[in-house]
């Protein structure tokens, strides 16, 4: 990484009533990186976030974006390199979802055409299908409006994004949906940002970097989340983390974790090799083996013999039992259930996933439910287990 994307110094803020917001902030965010801002209600989260695009000015201390004092810089500008998400969307009412998202390109001088055409493209970039374009912001789901909200921050390419809280008004399911896609996204945009939450769990699944935010505006801790985890830096991060912490190293993502190949049967009762060993965030999850039936590769016999039926286009349909040696002998008896998992996921998704399974392992699949290979119980602890280690 390298280089600071953003850089607080010395900063304080009191507000004119005399609370202390911010006290006595250091912090340097690297490029490309995803930082969280974390800690309870009213501890100066969203205040130090909105010193970066000053939309609060500090009383004291500078703030550096690109090693460049934002005082320094116009605040249009300014305003243009960072895309701003909050918790309510934002969205205006009376206007269509692509006009929303171009908004931004249009001010910017963008033509009328180019700037719906680059909307409808980002529509798809952060899932959603392109009809939704001529809907209004009232005929969308909250998960869909936020992702909206997503869209909109990144039609000016900016390189930073600025996120407050943006998944908190949403189910749990849909949240989780959410941060799965943000995963992707950095992945795919390398963009540089700062998000703000009070969930730790979600900290700890999205943040390369943790800033633990303690009451009165002070930063507590700064660090990877398997640090916080580990040694919390004082009584106040301990307190915040929880009893269970070690469960919350669950919150960690599954993206490194190798996936294994599996034998499936597809409609036209072929049996083939699915997923040779790859990592999970690589590609499409393996090449479709070979129509060879009983193909048994060293890594289908993670399977002990189970064979997943899949449908036409490769998204799993159930489990058969291992029947005498006869790899695809038999008929679904287990229908794959709800519990599946995508790679970006956490490890508590996979780790659910396998439990719950009657294989034992966790089907991965990839965001449009095609099969990509299976992961054991074990590999994810030893994921855990490697963490630790790698950071001890
Ligand atoms: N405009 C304002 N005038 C006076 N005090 C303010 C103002 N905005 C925020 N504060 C106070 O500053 C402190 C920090 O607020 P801030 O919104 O930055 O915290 P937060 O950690 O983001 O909280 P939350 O998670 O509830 O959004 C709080 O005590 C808050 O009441």
């Amino acid at each position: 990484m390298g280089k600071n994307a953003i850089s607080f110094r010395d900063v304080r803020k009191v507000y004119p009533d005399g609370t202390t917001a911010v006290d006595d902030l250091n912090l340097d965010v690297p490029v490309g990186s995803l930082t969280v801002f974390v800690g309870p209600s009213g501890c100066g989260k969203t205040t130090s976030l909105r010193m970066i695009n000053r939309m609060v000015e500090p009383t004291s201390g500078q703030i550096q974006v690109n090693g460049q004092d934002v005082t320094s810089v116009p605040e249009a500008a300014l305003r243009r390199s960072m895309g701003y998400v909050m918790q309510a969307s934002g969205l205006m009412p009376h206007r269509t979802v692509l006009e929303n998202i171009s908004t931004v390109p249009r001010l910017l001088g963008e033509s009328k055409r180019d700037s719906k055409r680059r909307a409808e493209e980002l529509l798809e970039t952060i899932g959603l299908d392109r009809s939704l374009g001529s809907r209004y912001p009232a005929q969308l789901s909250g998960g869909q409006q936020q992702r909206v909200g997503v869209a909109r921050a990144l039609a000016a390419d900016p390189p930073i994004l600025l996120m407050d809280e943006p998944f908190s008004a949403v189910d749990p399911v849909v949240r989780a949906d959410l941060q799965n896609e943000l995963l992707d996204l950095k992945q795919r945009l390398n963009k540089t940002i700062v998000f703000v939450t009070h969930d730790m769990d979600e900290a700890v699944l999205l943040g390369d970097r943790v800033a633990v935010f303690a009451t009165g505006g002070r930063l507590a801790q700064y660090a990877t989340p398997e640090e916080v985890l580990r040694e919390p830096a004082d009584q106040f991060v301990s307190d915040f983390v929880g009893r269970d912490r070690g469960f919350r190293a669950l919150s960690f993502d599954s993206r490194d974790i190798p996936l294994s190949g599996v034998l499936t049967l597809d409609p036209q009762g072929r049996v083939a090799e699915l997923g040779t060993p790859t990592m999970g965030s690589g590609g499409s999850g393996g090449s479709r083996g070979s129509t060879a039936a009983h193909q048994t590769g060293p890594s289908a016999a993670v399977a002990n013999g189970w064979t997943l039926e899949v449908d036409a286009a490769g998204a799993p349909v159930g489990w058969i039992p291992p029947s005498g040696g006869e790899p695809a002998g038999g008929q679904v008896t287990h229908r794959v259930g709800g519990s599946l998992y995508r790679p970006g996921g956490s490890l508590r998704q996979a780790l659910d996933a396998a439990l719950s399974s009657p294989s034992g392992l966790a089907v991965a699949v990839d965001e449009r439910g095609r099969l990509r290979g299976v992961l054991r119980p074990q590999e994810i602890m030893t994921a855990i287990e490697a963490a630790r280690e790698s950071r001890s």
